[in-house]
């Protein structure tokens, strides 16, 4: 995304601040800041410089946050460097008993951290809420996790010596992360990596920046340590090239584009840094004739339309067999006719908000056209709403294909696009036909079937006979060029570790 750089007044923005949190209706408005958060400070940008954030809702301008760049980010990351040996010595309860204050904090302060989300992001307020405590489960989690980071003591195969396999933090870490889940891609990242005993500098997305800034404010009420949580608002890419060249850094946690992926893995491999890239998907939804189709079409409302289509694991392809494609699609066309579109912060009953912007928008028309031009069908939507600026109709395309960009790219909205199969064999090679391999979702009720198209799936997640499977207990991620490594999960912590072999000789016996 473009930043716009504004010089602005320290009043003017302190003015700005009280009005945006009147505006979302925040019950502590000190939630909501406007500096950036390095070395347990408050700060402007070095220049001064700031830029703006913007409701999507409204299209209004919410405030501002520092503009910063290189400079800033190497203090915030020598800050970890400093912070990491007290951090790092303390016991993993000691450790937990902090992060547990964190969690309990975000929970108390759900409703506000919820509005901000909703409105800097434009999600529905009961999304948001879930969000929230999506976020926060990751750190009691990983806070209880790492209590049982346990190391091995191998058998030894040579007489007078001990073996040991000892897990430590890897060190200073860095996060980057996106708009879609502004609190929960934070936290999933920043819980593994404090409770290991890692410190961690997060560069959150333009976007959204308050609430990453809301959850500084509640880490440093908890008591997490100067330097142990920073967080730099600012230019991407000169950011990103400051947390992937800095050598003190050992690990960063991308989630985010898959464009974006590639570069910080090229720019990380000057010094060597462990990898975790959770990136972009185009999941498949195969529904067999012999599916459920009520709970198929609930699947796919679930799966395609939650935050507008904008989450990575959302339903891209919706496969349908041929003996239950028109049945499918009428029932389908009636539930997506029932999604309520509008603006969060003022209605509590809206389904779908607004698209983050209106590239995104532009995206979804596109894709659109493309499919309209190669020969499918709007069956319901298809336009911007009614409601202006960003809003977009929930929409269905019937008769997509292979040759069309929505069957290509991940779309980020909310288009459902049904394509025809017949056979189970013609439905997982349409399925697996992408460079992607992140979520993937298939209904049947036959269980042989379910074993052989589980096994056939190219995919890091399979949701069979189920739609929403992100939770914190399972192992998140994708293979192919949807990324590296998992998030989440007894194997989240793993990212943030590294294995120490110790080879104790000359033990003699007496
Ligand atoms: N896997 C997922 O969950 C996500 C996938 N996407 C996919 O990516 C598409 C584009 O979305 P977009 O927001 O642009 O995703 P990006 O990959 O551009 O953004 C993700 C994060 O990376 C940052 N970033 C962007 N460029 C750089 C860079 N050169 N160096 C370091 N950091 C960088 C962004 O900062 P900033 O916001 O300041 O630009 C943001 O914090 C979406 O339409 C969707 O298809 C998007 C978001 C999440
Ligand atoms: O879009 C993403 O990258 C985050 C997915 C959120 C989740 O389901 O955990």
């Amino acid at each position: 995304m473009l930043l716009t750089c504004l010089y602005v007044d320290e009043g003017v923005l302190r003015e700005m601040s009280e009005r945006a949190a009147s505006e979302l209706g925040l019950r502590d408005a000190t939630l909501l800041r406007s500096e950036a958060f390095i070395d347990g400070r408050w700060l402007k940008a070095d220049g001064g410089g700031s830029f703006g954030v913007d409701n999507p809702a409204t299209g209004a301008l919410l405030g501002s946050v520092p503009n910063m760049g290189a400079g800033e980010t190497e203090r915030a990351i020598l800050a970890a460097n400093r912070a990491l040996p007290a951090w790092r010595r303390r016991t993993a309860h000691e450790r937990a008993a902090i992060l547990q204050r964190w969690h309990d904090l975000i929970l108390e302060n759900q409703e506000d951290l919820a509005r901000i989300i909703t409105g800097e992001q434009g999600k529905s307020r009961s999304e948001s809420r879930a969000e929230v405590r999506y976020a926060a489960s990751f750190i009691e989690w990983f806070a209880e996790e790492a209590k049982r980071v346990y190391g091995d003591v191998i058998p030894t195969d040579i007489d007078g010596r001990v073996i040991l396999a000892i897990k430590e933090p890897i060190g200073v870490t860095a996060a980057i992360t996106p708009w879609n889940f502004p609190c929960a891609m934070i936290t999933r990242k920043a819980a593994p990596a404090l409770a290991s005993g890692c410190t961690l500098v997060l560069k959150p997305a333009e976007a959204t920046p308050y609430s990453a800034l809301a959850l500084a404010v509640l880490a440093e009420r908890a008591g997490i340590p100067p330097g142990v949580f920073s967080v730099v608002t600012g230019a991407p890419a000169e950011i990103g090239k400051e947390l992937t060249g800095n050598h003190l850094v050992r690990k960063l946690s991308f989630t985010g584009s898959t464009a974006v992926g590639k570069k910080l893995m090229a720019q990380s491999a000057g010094t060597m840094k462990k990898l975790s890239l959770e990136l972009g998907g185009n999941a498949p939804f195969i529904v067999f004739d012999d599916a459920d189709v009520e709970d198929a079409v609930r699947g796919t409302i679930n799966s395609k339309f939650r935050n507008c289509g904008q989450t990575c694991v959302c339903t891209n392809r919706i496969l349908v067999q041929d003996g239950i494609y028109e049945r499918f699609l009428s029932e389908l066309s009636i539930a997506v006719g029932q999604l309520r579109v509008g603006a969060g912060i003022e209605n509590e009953q809206v389904d779908l908000g607004p698209l983050i912007n209106i590239a995104a928008v532009e995206k979804v028309e596109a894709h659109i056209a493309d499919a309209v031009a190669k020969g499918a069908k709007v069956v319901r939507g298809g336009h911007r709403h009614s409601a202006g600026g960003s809003f977009f109709e929930p929409t269905i395309i019937s008769g997509a294909t292979s040759e069309m960009l929505i069957a290509q790219e991940e779309t980020f909205g909310p288009v459902a696009a049904l394509f025809r199969f017949k056979t189970e064999a013609e439905a997982i090679e349409m399925a697996n036909d992408t460079r992607y391999g992140l979520a993937s979702y298939f209904y049947s009720q036959n269980l042989n079937r379910t074993w052989r198209v589980l096994a056939a799936l190219e995919f890091g997640m399979v949701g069979v006979n189920e739609s929403l499977i992100s939770t914190t207990v399972a192992p998140f991620g994708g293979i192919k060029e949807s990324g590296i490594g998992r998030e989440g999960s007894k194997y989240g912590i793993d990212e943030f570790l590294e294995i120490k072999y110790a080879c104790i000789g000359g033990l003699k016996s007496e």
